[in-house]
């Protein structure tokens, strides 16, 4: 049987399954407000933060960019909406959302891999940079 949740006028009725709904101050205690040190990675969604619950729990926040909208309201709903009746193995279990007027948040649980992917991707492309200025350099001696 699922929740259904009413978000605000703005949203209408929303069905969330059984995820947990956050206070924006349990947010805010889980990153250190949005701390600029707990940004693990950013998507089109907007700014992911690494997180800690009260109960220990590391989690992922991801904070929907507020320039996201116009799109970004139905775009939190569709993500919201779908990742809560999608359950497969390959898929990362939503835990829950927060919604505000002015935020509107998704919390998973904290993959340790998916962090040190990205940091490797930045590696990568910093190494190539460097290949590139080394190449560069050397062409300009070679001339
Ligand atoms: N659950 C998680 N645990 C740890 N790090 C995460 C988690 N989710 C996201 N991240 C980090 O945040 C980054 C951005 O993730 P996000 O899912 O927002 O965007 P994306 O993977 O680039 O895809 P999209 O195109 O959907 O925005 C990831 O590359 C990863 O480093």
């Amino acid at each position: 049987m699922r929740d259904i949740v009413n978000v605000g006028e703005d949203y209408g009725k929303i069905s969330f399954g059984q995820l947990r709904r956050f206070s924006l101050r349990e947010i805010q205690l889980a990153t250190d407000h949005f701390s600029e040190s707990n940004i693990i990675g950013q998507g089109g969604f907007g700014k992911v933060y690494k997180g800690v619950l009260a109960d220990n729990t590391k989690v992922a926040i991801k904070r929907l960019a507020p320039c996201y909208s116009p799109g970004g309201e139905a775009a939190f709903q569709r993500e919201v909406q779908l990742i809560s009746v999608a359950f497969h193995k390959n898929l990362l279990q939503l835990i829950g959302f927060c919604t505000t007027p002015s935020e509107r948040i998704l919390v998973y649980p904290f993959m340790q891999n998916l962090s040190v992917a990205n940091q490797l991707r930045g590696i990568l492309i910093n190494c190539t940079l460097v290949q590139i200025f080394i190449l560069f350099v050397l062409t300009l001696v070679m001339v």
